[in-house]
Parts: structure tokens; sequence; C-alpha cells
């Protein structure tokens, strides 16, 4: 139960206010995050680590001398956008390249992925690690798919540690990526947690019950227990994590491994303590030698109760990595050498917005896409429990929530742009990226791709007709596929996006108007989201526990399906006008 905040919606940027007020002497605040308020020495690589809020110290709380150079900091439980990262890696870029850390979470990959893209572009080299330690979100076969949790810690330690070696950004990868390789964690839960003014869990776990392999966002485990005793608990950890030896690890025995018992909000110090007196017990019996142990609270699920333990299978260089001091907020070793504050001047920011010219026909457009954006928010506001109920029947829950932000900044900035004199495709630019500014997670990344590519198809100076409003929902269509990489059938909006733009297509295309042939289109979506609910989910994050999901719709198309249906309102409401 969170119990201290103001507005909920506020209180990820106000926690991010306290935070930076409270550690001035590690971190400043940047548009998108925090990053390190001292010099580290020109041309080094700079390790820019991210993710949601709600799990501290991650990921701000790690910014700061041996650790990450900066944090793009999302929501609760919200990835951080593509803007947000490039905003904070651009800021702490020290012209040695840059290393985006994050853990393997959908909403996570394509900001990061994008913000990447725009970095290298913007002629900054960047590469990324996406860390998957969870060995119960996935099969060995598989691990690539798996999730981050707390092994983040031990991947960024090592390739920080790199970084501040001087090492190339090619070798800085090359670190990160075996200590990825060679992280493992296996973690339970025994509650959920509440976020800011929710009147319910966003997740629970039945009293007394223990949620084996349970995600940091709720995510469902692979078996549900009674909860055991202490020594039993550490015997389960062991035993899991000394099953799948890494790759090139033949025998247990003779190792050296860095070690994470690991608090997810609310298990007592004293607890781990007592967990970790077996679980030291059990590795010196397995013949493994432990190096720098951290027991306590690294990565966190808000006030959720649950633990996790990682084994970090630790090679000369790796080991040096683990063992190098770190100062930062929220995780200290050792002691580091004096570093000097920076000057506010030597944080570089990024530029203001310039609207381009636009004409009075596509002005007038843009009102309409305006009226249509504060449509969405309105019916995203009347289904947000909902959404959120659907999305947590095999996701984690936040589909309502993360809409809701996102469309509300959508038409904040649609609102914006028009006073300011842009025309449609600026007026959507901006819409898109504060929605994926403000929303983050998958859906955010998605929308924010969908409205700029309408935008593009509708410009500036233009009247857009029918047949470029169809163009429009065609090109979003083909964007949300080609970022996303779903296709019909695996359970995602593309579901109900792909029947939506070929019938508005086809309608227009036959000479229906504008408005009549949206409502159409808007009805053959409603019924492909509903008919989601027979498919077996094959992308994000509800793929893991497919069989929990027959029998409930996909939220993302269940949502597209609302929206297109509210959109199709405004249309009739103008082409009465017209009459
Ligand atoms: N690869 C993908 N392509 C298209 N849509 C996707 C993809 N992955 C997930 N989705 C959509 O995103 C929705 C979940 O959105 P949201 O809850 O905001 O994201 P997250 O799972 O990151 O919290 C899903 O219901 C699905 O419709
Ligand atoms: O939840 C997180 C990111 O996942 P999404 O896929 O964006 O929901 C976040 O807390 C961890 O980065």
């Amino acid at each position: 139960m969170t119990r201290l905040y103001n507005d909920p919606v506020d209180f990820a940027d106000e926690m991010i206010d306290g935070f930076v007020a409270a550690n001035k002497n590690h971190v400043r605040r940047v548009s998108g995050g925090v990053v390190r308020s001292t010099r580290t020495p020109e041309g080094t690589v700079a390790l820019i680590v991210g993710g949601g809020s709600g799990h501290y110290p991650a990921f701000g709380g790690i910014v700061g001398s041996g650790l990450a150079h900066g944090a793009a900091m999302g929501n609760l439980f919200a990835s951080p956008s593509a803007q947000q990262v490039e905003s904070v890696a651009t800021a702490a870029n020290r012209g040695g390249g840059v290393l985006l850390g994050y853990g393997n979470y959908a909403g996570d990959v394509l900001h990061f992925t994008q913000a990447q893209e725009k970095l290298n572009a913007a002629g900054i080299p960047t590469r990324s690690i996406a860390v998957t330690d969870d060995i119960s979100s996935a099969p060995l076969a598989e691990k690539e798919k798996r999730r981050g949790i707390a092994g983040d810690l031990t991947v960024f330690k090592a390739a920080a540690a790199a970084a501040e070696a001087g090492y190339s950004l090619d070798d800085v990868v090359g670190v990160a990526q075996r200590a990825n390789e060679r992280t493992r964690s296996f973690g339970v839960a025994f509650s959920g947690c509440t976020l800011p003014g929710a009147g319910a869990p966003l997740f629970s776990v039945p009293e007394g019950r223990m949620a084996v392999g349970m995600g940091i966002h709720g995510e469902p485990g692979i078996e549900e227990t009674d909860i055991s005793t202490a020594d039993e608990l550490a015997e389960r950890f062991v035993a899991a994590l000394l099953e799948e030896l890494p790759e090139g690890i033949d025998t247990v025995a003779g190792n050296r491994v860095g070690l994470i018992l690991n608090g997810l909000g609310s298990v007592k110090y004293e607890e781990l303590f007592v967990v970790y007196r077996r679980v030291s017990q059990l590795l010196e019996q397995a013949g493994l030698v432990i190096v720098d142990p951290e027991v306590g609270e690294l990565v966190t699920s808000f006030d959720m109760a649950g633990a996790s333990l990682t084994l970090f299978w630790l090679d000369d260089e790796l080991e040096g990595f683990w063992r190098k001091p770190a100062d930062t907020p929220g995780y200290r070793k050792g002691s580091v050498a004096a570093v000097e504050q920076l000057e506010a001047s030597e944080i570089a920011e990024a530029e203001a917005v310039i609207i381009p010219v636009s004409s009075a026909e596509s002005r007038a457009a843009g009102w309409v896409v305006y009226e249509a954006i504060e449509a969405i928010a309105s019916v995203v506001d009347s289904n947000v429990d909902e959404l959120g109920r659907i999305d947590a029947v095999a996701g984690d829950g936040d589909h309502g929530i993360g809409m809701q932000r996102g469309a509300r900044a959508g038409a904040a900035a649609a609102r914006e742009a028009l006073e300011a004199g842009a025309g449609a495709k600026t007026l959507l630019d901006s819409a898109a990226a504060a929605w994926a500014n403000r929303a983050g997670g998958t859906s955010g990344a998605l929308w924010g791709v969908a409205l700029s590519a309408v935008g593009a198809s509708l410009g500036d100076t233009m009247e857009p007709g029918p047949a470029d409003v169809a163009a429009g929902v065609a090109a979003a269509r083909d964007a949300i596929m080609s970022f996303g990489k779903a296709d019909v059938g695996d359970k995602t909006m593309v579901d109900a996006l792909v029947p939506f733009s070929a019938t508005l297509a086809d309608e227009i295309s036959g000479g229906t108007e504008l408005a009549t042939a949206w409502q159409r289109a808007a009805d053959v979506a409603t019924a492909a989201a509903t008919a989601t609910a027979d498919l077996l989910p094959r992308m994000g994050r509800a793929r893991p526990h497919a069989e929990k999901s027959l029998g409930t719709p996909d939220a993302g198309a269940y949502s597209l399906g609302l929206i297109v249906q509210s959109i199709a309102v405004v249309l009739a409401s103008h082409r009465e006008e017209e009459k």
C-alpha cells in the first residue's frame, strides 16, 4: 500500500524531484531522467540505464561513480520513451559512445531501440544490452526472451567498470554481453503491490501462498505453493540456480560467484539475512566461493513482498569489475577517488521545438484531429479500469493507466501545437511525442509511431481528403507492424488494426464518404478485437502466460476498438455540420 502521495498522476515526477534534491552531489536532473553531476573523463563510454520507476534504486539510484552515467526514468512500471532515453544519453555523452542498458521488457526494447537509432543517426555511436537474468521467464532454449530483474545490477556494474577502465565501446559491449550470459536470477513473491492512488493492488498472491517465478511487475510465475520456511526458500533458490550453469561452465565446484539476495520492497532486511545464512552455507557446500555478496534492496517492485537470488558467475576480468568501488545514491561499495562537480552549463539539454509553416486548410484539419485525440482521451478515461483489468489477466495490468497518461498528454500537446499555428502533421508529431513520452510502455511506443505515420500522410500544407486519411491509417498499420514485428493472429492490437485499415480503404475507394466509411471500419475493428479472446498471445508481456489469456480479449486490441469508435462520433459530428 502506498500511503504518501499528492496527485497520483504526478507521483513519478515529484519522486524524481525529491530524489534529485536529496542527491545533488551525485545526480542532476535533465529532460527524461538524471545524469551524473560529477565529471567523467572525456572520451570514455557512457552507460545509460533505464526503465520504469517504482524499482528504486533501479534506475536513477545507481547513477554515479563506478556505475551508470545517466538513467532514463520512465513512469511507474512503464519504460521511458525513446525521447527520454535520447535526451539523457545526449546529456551524458562524453565522446566515447553510449551503451544503453535495460531489462528485457517489450516496452523498454521498443523505446531504447528507437533511441539507439536516433543517437546513431545524430553521430553518437550507441549500442545496447537487454538484461535477461530471470530463469523462470523462459526456458534455456529461448533465453533471449527472458526478463531482466536484479541481475540488471551485475551487468551494469561490469559494463560501467569497463567503461571507467577506458575500454572502447565494442569492448564495453563485449563485457556487458559476457556478464549477462553469466548472470542468472530466480525469485518468488508473497504479495502484489499497490501503485499510488490505486484502490486495489495491481496484482495479488493469495494469502499464505508464494508465487514462484513471479515477475517484478506481477507477471504470473511458473507455479504457486504454500509459503516455505526461510531455509526451504534458500534451498529452492540455490537448487534452481545450480541446475542451469552458464555456457562454458561444466561443474559447479571451484567457481567464484558474485551474489545478490534482493528484496522486492516489503521483505525485511532481517528476513533476507535469515535466508542468506542458508544460501551461503549451501553455496559453500557446493564448492563455490562467494565474492562481495549484496543482501538488500537493489531492484524493487514498489511495496511488493518477495525476494530473488542472483548468481554472477565470475571470470578474472568480471571479478575485477564486480569488486571495483562505486558511489551512487542507492549503491555504495569501497571508496572511490574524489570527483569534481560539473557546472550546470556543461550538461547539454535538448533544443526547443520549432513549428513549421502550415496552410489554413491543414490547420482546419488539425482542429478535427485535435477533437479526435480529445475523444480518445475521454474514452480511455471512461474505460481505464476495464483496460487495466483485461491487461492484468496475462499482462501487468497497466494498459489503462498507460493509455490514459498517453492520450491525455497527446491531447494537451495537440492543443498547444494548434494554438502555436501548427498544421495537421506537426500537431500529430507533437501529440505522438507527448503520448510516447508520458505513456512509455509498449503501447506508448506503438501509438507514438502510429500518430506520426498518420501525420506524415496528412502533411502541414495540404487539405487532406478521405483517401489521405485511409493512407494515413495504412501507414500507421505498417509502422506498428514493422516496429513491433507482430503479425495478425499474435493477439495484439494488430488484429484489430489490420481489418480496420482494410475496411476503411475499401469503403473509401468504393466512394463511401469518410464518416460512414470510418464507422463501418470501426465496427469491424470492434468485432475483431472481441474475437482476440479466442487467440493465444505470441507477443508482448502476455506471451509467457498464453493459456491464462484464452477467453479474454487482448487489451491493446480492445482499446483500439474503443478509440476508433470514439473517432467515428467526431467524424459524424463534422458530417452533420457540413449538411
Ligand atoms: N509487438 C507488438 N506489436 C503490436 N502490439 C503489441 C506488441 N506487443 C504488445 N502489443 C500490444 O500492447 C498491448 C500492451 O500494452 P501496454 O500494457 O501499454 O504495454 P506493456 O505490456 O509494455 O505494459 C498489448 O495488449 C498488445 O495489444
Ligand atoms: O515495466 C517496465 C517496462 O516494461 P514495459 O514493457 O514498458 O511495460 C519497467 O518497469 C521496467 O523497465
